[in-house]
């Protein structure tokens, strides 16, 4: 079985809306939207993937990451670890440098469906994380 560890990026406004981009239609998972992210290279920490990546997918220059989540799962052909960020400051205006469509959402309104499964406990985290302010 395939192996993939990567690192992605929950960038998050003070408005509390976050930027979500689409995956490829050539691609894994394709056509789910994502967390901007992507595979830890080799001597890499998962911190520096995520500031590679979050600077070739949306163009930004993290200031300031709260670690949140490692998650574990196994799809068909692979099993996937994904380490989730949260990015409430930056350097830059998020975009999508590559292409694939994008958007900011309304937290509330992040669906679960919209995201491949292996996504489903992290989008939890983020909506708990608010209710211990609120
Ligand atoms: N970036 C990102 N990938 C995710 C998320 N959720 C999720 O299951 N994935 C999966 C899809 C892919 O299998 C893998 C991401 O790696 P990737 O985007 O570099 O991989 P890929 O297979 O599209 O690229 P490649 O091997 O063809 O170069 O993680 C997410 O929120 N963000
Ligand atoms: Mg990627």
């Amino acid at each position: 079985m395939k192996k993939v560890e990567i690192a992605v990026g929950i960038v998050r406004s003070h408005d509390g809306k976050i930027f979500i981009t689409q995956r490829g239609e050539s691609s894994h998972l394709a056509g789910f939207w994502e967390f901007p992210g992507g595979k830890i290279e080799p001597n890499e920490t998962p911190f520096e993937t995520l500031q590679r990546e979050i600077a070739e997918e949306i163009d930004i220059h993290i200031h300031k990451a709260k670690f949140l989540k490692t998650v574990q799962h196994q799809y068909n052909d692979r099993a996937l670890t994904i380490h989730a960020y949260l990015i409430e400051e930056w350097d830059g205006e998020p975009f999508a440098a590559e292409g694939q469509p994008s958007r900011w959402v309304d937290e509330e309104e992040l669906n679960a469906d919209e995201f491949p499964d292996a996504n489903r406990t992290i989008i939890e985290m983020l909506k708990n994380l608010d209710k211990d302010f609120n």
